[in-house]
């Protein structure tokens, strides 16, 4: 089973004094899903970049399945916040590009870029312009493309950051869909605690000064929601409130209130 392992991870900036990141290890295997958490700073984006192949570590070891990650690889897909989509082609020709990209038939791209569209709720619009769509169908669109390379791995770097409340609300549940779907593993950075919870099989709340680990969750919310157990009511459990107490707490532990 495909593993992405970052063992005693630890980064260092140019110029910096101390560390940015020190000794910090994951590990994310296929079908999980982990949620990096933590105050401005800590990190988080950092430890993606370093997954992601973008970044070296100063000291400790990433890798997959045991090969270690010296760049970018089409076995990890990163989705970032404002994923730049190509704003003159339509949705289905920017899934089709990164299915070029991949080396797949012309014959077959535009069917496979439909299925790619339908995974992620668009089914029906691939006709139209990236500026037709709205924010959440944008970040749709970059999630159908970055599957299109059947990644091992999908990096989501606050990938629902940049959208109203109301539509981040329903991505969370497009994204465990997908996730479902995909089987891939994923690591994502957010800010938001709700959608760790939702989404996370496992939540890992880093501090700053230097990013260290200080606590790790494992919630079951969203496993109830691939169960068939609609979002409201996991949301409205009072074992949801009292995992949200204790993860905020988690991550503001030591700060003055
Ligand atoms: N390119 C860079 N050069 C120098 N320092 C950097 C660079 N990128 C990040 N840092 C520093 O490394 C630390 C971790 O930054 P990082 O962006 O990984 O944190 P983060 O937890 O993702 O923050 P945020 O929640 O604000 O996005 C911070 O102190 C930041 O100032």
């Amino acid at each position: 089973m495909p593993k992405l392992v970052l063992d005693q991870v630890s980064i260092r900036y140019d110029g910096q004094p101390r560390p940015a990141v020190e000794r910090v290890s994951l590990s994310i295997a296929n079908g999980e899903f982990v949620v990096l958490v933590g105050r401005s700073g800590c990190g988080k984006t950092s430890l993606l970049n370093v997954a992601a192949g973008f970044l070296s570590p100063a000291d400790g070891k990433a890798a997959v399945d045991g090969e270690p990650i010296v760049r970018p690889g089409a076995d990890r897909a990163v989705v970032f916040q404002n994923d730049a989509l190509f704003p003159w082609l339509t949705a289905r020709e920017n899934v089709a590009f990164a299915l070029r990209l991949r080396g797949v038939a012309p014959a077959q791209r535009s069917r496979r870029a439909d299925d790619l569209l339908s995974l992620v709720k668009l089914q029906g619009s691939g006709d139209k312009r990236v500026w037709e769509l709205s924010g959440g169908m944008r970040q749709r669109v970059g999630l159908a493309r970055a599957l299109a390379a059947e990644p091992k791995f999908l990096l989501l770097d606050e990938p629902l950051g940049a959208l109203d409340a109301l539509t981040r609300e329903r991505m969370q549940t497009t994204l465990l869909d997908i996730w479902a779907a995909s089987r891939a593993g994923v690591l994502m950075v957010t800010h938001g605690i709700e959608e760790a919870l939702v989404l996370a099989t496992r939540i890992v709340v880093l501090a700053p000064h230097p990013g260290h680990v200080v606590g790790v969750f494992e919630p079951t919310f969203g496993r109830r929601y691939l169960a068939g157990e609609p979002i409201r009511n996991i949301k409205a459990d009072p074992a949801f409130a009292a995992a949200r107490g204790d993860l905020t707490d988690a991550i503001f532990q030591g700060e003055p209130a």
